[in-house]
């Protein structure tokens, strides 16, 4: 590369998914808050799918395969697990390979509970965990128009992108 060479960054972005069922007896987590309800996400960790659609997201855009991969519900040690753990651990990987956290952005459907009030202090999380400023963090929710699984409040989804640099 001469000096005239301009330096262009590496961009990659990443898309996740991720849908728990809401049960009785289980807390409701997303995006490290307890928001709450009169059901919770099922699964083996503390089941937020925000923070699992996330992590997929980083993931795939640093091609580091995904959560399921990295932290498989066989494993005890994830049991009932605080995704912000995972969500941390799966940084560390994504900057072993020199990447860094442009944005995120995600969608929770979700018919009920609402989420708006809740969504600042996810995004506090998130960006903390991320170690980017809440302005590279964005976070929607939706109902799911009465439609379907989700309308029914059978479970919550989470579609989510990421965009990552190597400078
Ligand atoms: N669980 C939810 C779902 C939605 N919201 C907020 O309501 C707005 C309208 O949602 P629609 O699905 O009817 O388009 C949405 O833009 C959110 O601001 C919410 O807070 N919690
Ligand atoms: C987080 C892990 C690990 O405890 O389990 P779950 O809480 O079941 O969540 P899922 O989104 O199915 O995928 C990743 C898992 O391996």
């Amino acid at each position: 590369m001469t000096s005239s060479t301009p330096h262009i960054p590496q961009f990659r972005i990443g898309q996740g998914y991720d849908v728990h069922a809401l049960v009785e007896g289980r807390k409701l987590i997303l995006g490290g808050v307890h928001v709450p309800n009169e059901k919770g996400l099922l699964g083996h960790s503390d089941a937020d799918a925000l923070l699992h659609a996330l992590t997929d997201a980083l993931l795939g855009a640093a091609g580091l395969n995904d959560i399921g991969q990295l932290f498989p519900d066989t494993d005890p040690q994830f049991k009932d697990m605080d995704s912000r753990i995972l969500l941390r651990a799966a940084l560390q990987k994504i900057q072993a390979a020199g990447f860094h956290v442009g944005n995120v952005d995600a969608t929770i459907i979700c018919q009920k509970p609402k989420l708006a009030t809740f969504l600042p202090e996810m995004v506090r999380n998130i960006a903390a965990d991320l170690l980017v400023t809440p302005s590279h963090v964005n976070l929607k929710a939706k109902t799911n128009e009465s439609l379907g699984h989700l309308g029914r409040g059978e479970g919550i989804a989470v579609h989510a992108v990421a965009l990552l640099y190597k400078a």
